[in-house]
């Protein structure tokens, strides 16, 4: 059996990168209904993902009594030091979430690293219930790992004798060839390769010059550790090299305006969107003013003067976002320049997506909307309203002739962050 390509999954930025992979941890979890053991990895690089897990809304989804979770690699410091891997991920989220005896930490209170990779080779066999890894049957569901400045993973540095061992699970590792420069423990190449997926988070500009070596395929030990069954590689637009060293910090816009005529998928494109850049979806009808509403309510059409404070409130929030560094996407009709005009404020990094579709398609798929009564009479006055966009407003412009993933996948594209395989 060949060693699956790794596929290359790429997301905006790390608060992005730190929610793509918790799905996934949650995925694999669920996929398995038995004693589950991930394999975690220190640096800096899993922090947020870490933290992400505590919170409420992953921390309650994890079946916490059978999940076991091991680290790749230790720095060879005392537990509690700021160094140390297993530390890091316990404050972040073992200590307040797992039950004490499924966290495995690699035992440092021994006398050198050597000693402490048997005991931790030991514990792994044990857990495994076998001297020899079978390839169908992974070790890990999930290893993590993250990729260092010279393109070590866990510890196994380039041209360092420890990433070509093989007929070891765990060794100790004198001297590191990056900082910190204390000895190490690490898990080795087969043992890391025995599990479901390998889930590499690279994020950030400092990780863009090795990336460029690791996607040119480099024999450097990050192109070495890959899973039995699937490598992911997941990367943001900041480490990405496609990516201009401009673009990495201005070229995503800071906010999305999904605009189009009723019912031609606004909010279903905006969240599935949002879904996928882990950007926060905003449906531009909530920041109507309360006269607003209740005149829609007594089914009275709403006239310009009624339009300009509530598209006011939209641009106001979406100055909010720009100022706090947020990314927002709105739906919003939109359907008139003039007020495009006041909800792109003649800022470049809020962008116009216009989903565009024939009056027959959209008319079909209002007549099919569950739960809504749309008078044919209303979608051809939104369609006599409807000023397309111009090139001078820059618009993403996409049909709305296609499954809802297909549509994200254009605009991804036209956004330079699509999703594919290396
Ligand atoms: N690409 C698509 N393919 C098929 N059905 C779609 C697509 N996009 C939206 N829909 C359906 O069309 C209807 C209108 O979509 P919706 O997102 O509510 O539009 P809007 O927010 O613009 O009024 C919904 O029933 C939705 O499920
Ligand atoms: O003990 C360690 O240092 C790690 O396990 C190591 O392999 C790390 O994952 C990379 O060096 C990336 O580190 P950053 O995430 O800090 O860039």
């Amino acid at each position: 059996m060949g060693t699956p390509s790794p596929e290359l999954v790429r997301v905006a930025d790390k608060a992005a990168m730190a929610r793509a992979a918790a799905d996934l941890l949650l995925a694999r979890i669920a996929a398995n209904s038995g004693r589950i053991a991930i394999c975690l990895t220190g640096g800096s690089s899993p922090k947020q993902l870490y933290e992400l897990l505590a919170t409420d809304a992953y921390r309650d989804r994890i079946p916490w009594p059978r999940v076991h979770w091991f680290i790749g690699d230790e720095r060879f410091v005392p537990p509690g030091d700021p160094l140390h891997n297993m530390t890091m991920a316990r404050s972040a989220f073992l200590d307040a979430c797992a039950p004490p005896a499924n966290i495995h930490p690699i035992p440092t209170d021994t006398t050198d690293p050597e000693d402490a990779a048997r005991a931790y080779e030991r514990e792994l066999k044990t857990f495994y219930g076998a001297e020899q890894l079978d390839a169908a049957r992974p070790l890990f569901e999930l290893v993590l790992l993250g990729i260092g400045p010279d393109g070590h993973v866990a510890s196994l540095f380039p041209g360092f004798p420890a990433a070509d061992v093989r007929d070891r699970w765990v060794v100790g590792v004198d001297q590191a060839h990056v900082a910190p420069f204390v000895p190490r423990v690490s898990l080795t190449l087969p043992v890391l390769a025995s599990c479901r997926t390998v889930l590499f988070e690279v994020g950030g500009a400092d990780k863009r010059p090795i990336l460029t070596r690791v996607l040119a395929g480099e024999d450097l030990p990050a192109n070495r550790a890959r899973s039995d069954h699937q490598t992911i590689l997941l990367i943001d637009a900041a480490a990405s090299p496609e990516t201009s060293a401009d673009q990495s910090t201005s070229g995503l816009p800071q906010a999305l305006i999904i605009m189009g005529v009723a019912g031609s998928g606004k909010s279903t494109i905006g969240k599935a969107l949002g879904e996928r850049l882990g950007w926060r979806f905003e449906d531009g009808d909530s920041f109507h003013p309360p006269a607003n509403v209740a005149k829609m309510s007594a089914g009275h059409p709403l006239t310009d003067e009624d339009r300009w404070p509530w598209l006011r409130a939209i641009a106001a929030e979406i100055a909010r976002c720009r100022a706090n560094g947020e990314h927002i996407i709105i739906a919003c009709s939109a359907l008139k320049k003039a007020y495009r005009d006041i909800l792109l404020d003649h800022h470049h990094d809020v962008r116009i997506v216009y989903l565009e579709g024939s009056r027959e398609l959209i008319g079909d798929r209002m007549v099919h909307r569950k739960g809504h009564f749309m008078p044919t009479g209303l979608l051809d006055s939104q369609f006599a309203t409807l000023e397309p966009p111009g090139a001078c407003e820059h618009p993403l412009t996409v049909s709305v002739d296609a499954p809802v993933e297909a549509i994200v996948d254009g605009i991804l594209q036209q956004l330079h962050v699509s999703q594919d395989r290396a």
